[in-house]
This record gives structure tokens, sequence and C-alpha cells, in this order.
């Protein structure tokens, strides 16, 4: 079977609470949500994404036979003779398609705390340490608990509250980034200022103008 990976790069999480920390990102590629194809993007049940996780030809992509495989490659882009604070963001695509305990516990084998960015419709594996779930309007969220809730705002049918039952630690709004950004941004903050259980989650790698 093995994983196919789009790209793995070292930068800093840009987005959530984790924003700002050093990070190996391991793009899987494949969505459930969107072909990644633009003349597809129209009818996708996820037509706002950001990404390109098509393919495996991404810098440092392939793919990759064994967890242990993937996990050497994801050691590599991590700076030498650094053991402590290991993290690794597996993100896509959707990375949930191919992550499965056997990679989670290789990566923790090299020291690596294990982040997963997901739209929550797939369940996820054991074992992994900080849980960013990021729901899709139209689909059906099997992932109701974790470390952080992640809405992209607006979205059509996507009032934030019908999110708040759900077991997180943490509720955030990420302003869709398109050519509107600029006020989705303005509405995301007034939302958190009149709703203050939920926090605003800039795209700051962006603004940083990083990978
Ligand atoms: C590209 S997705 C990959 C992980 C997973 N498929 C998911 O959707 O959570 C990574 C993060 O970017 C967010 N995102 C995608 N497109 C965006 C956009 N146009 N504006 C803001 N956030 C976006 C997603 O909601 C998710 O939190
Ligand atoms: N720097 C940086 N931070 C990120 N946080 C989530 C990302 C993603 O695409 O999943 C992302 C990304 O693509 N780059
Ligand atoms: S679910 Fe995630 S990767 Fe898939 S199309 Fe939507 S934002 Fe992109
Ligand atoms: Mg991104």
């Amino acid at each position: 079977m093995g994983y196919a990976v789009k790209e793995i790069f070292y930068t800093l999480q840009g987005e959530g609470q984790h924003a700002g920390r050093p990070a190996v990102f391991c793009r899987f590629a494949l969505c459930n949500l969107w072909t990644g194809r633009e003349a597809d993007r129209a009818r996708a049940i996820c037509a706002f994404c950001d990404t390109d996780f098509l393919g495996t030809d991404g810098p440092d992509g392939g793919r990759f036979a064994t967890a242990e495989e993937l996990a050497d490659a994801v050691e590599a882009c991590w700076p030498a003779g650094f053991q402590d604070r290991r993290f690794v963001v597996c993100t896509g695509g959707e990375p949930l398609l191919q992550l499965d305990a056997a990679a989670v516990e290789s990566l923790h084998g090299r020291g690596f705390e294990v982040a997963v960015e997901t739209n929550g419709t797939r369940v996820p594996p054991q074992g992994i340490d900080w849980l960013c779930v990021s729901p899709k309007i139209g689909t059906e969220l099997v992932v109701s608990q974790g470390d952080e809730l992640k809405l992209v705002y607006p979205q059509e049918g996507g009032d934030p509250a019908q999110f708040e039952h759900l077991r997180f630690a943490s509720f955030r709004l990420q302003p869709m980034d398109c050519p509107d950004v600029e006020s989705h941004t303005r509405s995301a903050l007034e939302y958190c200022l009149a709703h203050p259980n939920w926090s605003l989650s800039l795209q700051t790698h962006k603004q940083l103008g990083i990978r």
C-alpha cells in the first residue's frame, strides 16, 4: 500500500494554537472532498481549498512504501542536531485517508509530536498528539472531539454555533482566503468579539511569505 505524499517541508505552523512553532509539514496527496483539479473545483464538496495536493511531485514528496521510510523522510527535514520539541504536522489533502497507527508510531519513534489537520470525515488512528478538525459544510463530521476545531469562515450554512456542543478544547474561526479575505477577516473577528468562546486563527505563514 504505502503512502503518497505531495511534499514535505520545514516551516513555522502558520495557523491555530501552535502558530509560530517550527514544524515539519507532511502533505499527503489526495482528498475525499475535491479531486484537486481546477476543472472540478466548482462542483467539489469543498470548493475553497487553498492547497495543491495533487500528485507526489513536490519538494521531498514521493511514494513511501513503509511507515519507517515515511518517518525517515520527515526526520530528514528537521534541523540536524536538535532532538527536542520535534513537531510534525500531517496535512494534505486529507491526511486521514492515509495516515495510520503505524505511521504515527514510526514518527513517535523518532521523537516527533504528531499533529494532524483533518476535515473530520475520517476516524483518526490511535496516538495522535494534536488533532485539529476543520469541518466542511455539507459533509458528515465523524470526529466529535479533539484539541482544536478550526472553522473556515464564512461558509454557507456554516453557523459556528452548530459545532459548540462538540468536545474540543478550543474553537477558532479562520477567515476564508479568497479575493474577499479582508472582509472575511473583519466578519470573523467581529464574530469572535460577540461570541468570546471563539478565537481568531489567522494564516500567518501567508502574511510572512513563507510556506
Ligand atoms: C488544506 S487543508 C488540509 C487538511 C484537511 N483536508 C482539512 O481540510 O482540514 C488545511 C487547512 O487549511 C484550511 N483552508 C483550506 N482552504 C482555505 C482557505 N481558502 N482559507 C482559509 N483556510 C483554508 C482548511 O480548512 C484546513 O484547516
Ligand atoms: N506554514 C503553514 N502552516 C499551515 N498550517 C496548516 C497548513 C495546511 O496547509 O494544512 C499550513 C501550511 O500550508 N503552511
Ligand atoms: S478538505 Fe481540506 S484538502 Fe480537501 S479540499 Fe477541503 S481544504 Fe482542501
Ligand atoms: Mg495550507
